[in-house]
């Protein structure tokens, strides 16, 4: 039986890079998000590649019925699941005197919510399934270190590695591994519109944007999502069966811890 894995915000940039990694490792891949035909597209360019390999899925992780939903859906079309993959993330750049109330709550129902709901989906099937598994959190950098224009984002971000260390101490007795990924600034739509924003709040251009964040980071470099995805295959991978409770911070291409 192939290795099943869910992957949320699987449509584009880092969980789609994900999604075809992981199958080409063999695993079997639910490719999950809220656009069906985003994730459709990720799907048959996987199954072009490795037939019946990829099931798109629609869900939003913000919505605990949809999320577990999508977990049944997949299950009942590849008979298990064993990794799951909290990807799904929205990243609103928020000066702080100019932070409203939807946008904390549409930013934490989605990252926060969407990793405790993925997390109680993941849980609830490898229990049906009588077995263990993997659940892996996407933190950032920005989760690590406070970054300035991002404190909404940065704050469900450090969150989630809070989230990441708890359920890894309570899951451990149940063969239940947790662990995060914090990538550095990686080259997706959401990225580029973080930097195109930050710009524009400066009177300033998208690279200027860019280099708000980009100057710090290991290497002087931004990283391919295929970068990242490579250090999630690994926490998907048997490999790090051992390892619970980590955070891998992804930076110019290399682990740095
Ligand atoms: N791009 C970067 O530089 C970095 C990204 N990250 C994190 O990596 C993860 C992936 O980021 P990117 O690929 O860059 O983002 P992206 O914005 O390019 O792709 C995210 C995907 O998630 C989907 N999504 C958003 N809300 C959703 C919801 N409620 N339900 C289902 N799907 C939803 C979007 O439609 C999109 O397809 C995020 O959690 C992000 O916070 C962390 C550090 C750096
Ligand atoms: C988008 C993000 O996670 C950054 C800027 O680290």
């Amino acid at each position: 039986m192939s290795d099943v894995a869910f992957i949320t915000g699987a449509g584009q940039g880092i969980g789609e890079a994900i999604a075809k990694r992981l199958a080409d490792d063999g695993f079997k891949v639910a490719v999950v998000g809220r656009t069906l035909s985003k994730v459709e597209r990720v799907a048959n360019e996987i199954n072009a590649v490795h037939p019946d390999a990829a099931l798109a899925v629609a869900a939003d992780v913000a919505k605990r019925d949809e999320v577990f939903a999508g977990v049944e859906k997949t299950v009942a079309h590849f008979g298990d699941l064993t990794v799951m993959i909290n990807n799904a993330g929205v990243a609103p750049t928020t000066p702080i005197m100019e932070v409203d109330e939807e946008t904390m709550r549409w930013t934490f129902d989605t990252n926060i919510n969407g990793t405790v709901w993925g997390t109680q989906a993941a849980v609830e099937a490898f229990k049906k399934a009588g077995h263990g598994g993997k659940i892996i959190n996407a933190t950032s950098q920005a989760g690590v270190e406070g970054n300035p224009d991002l404190t909404v984002y940065g704050a469900t971000k450090f969150a989630i590695r809070g989230i990441t260390q708890t359920t890894a101490k309570e899951l451990a007795p149940l063969g239940i591994t947790v662990n995060a990924f914090a990538p550095g600034i990686v080259k997706t739509p959401m990225m580029f519109d973080i930097a195109h924003e930050v710009g524009q709040n400066a009177g300033k251009d998208d690279e200027w944007g860019m280099a708000q964040f980009s100057d710090g980071i290991a290497l002087g470099r931004l990283s391919e999502p295929e970068e990242v995805a490579s250090a999630v295959a690994f926490l998907a991978g048997k490999d790090s069966n051992y390892i619970t409770g980590q955070t891998l911070v992804v930076d110019g291409g290399m682990v740095f811890h």
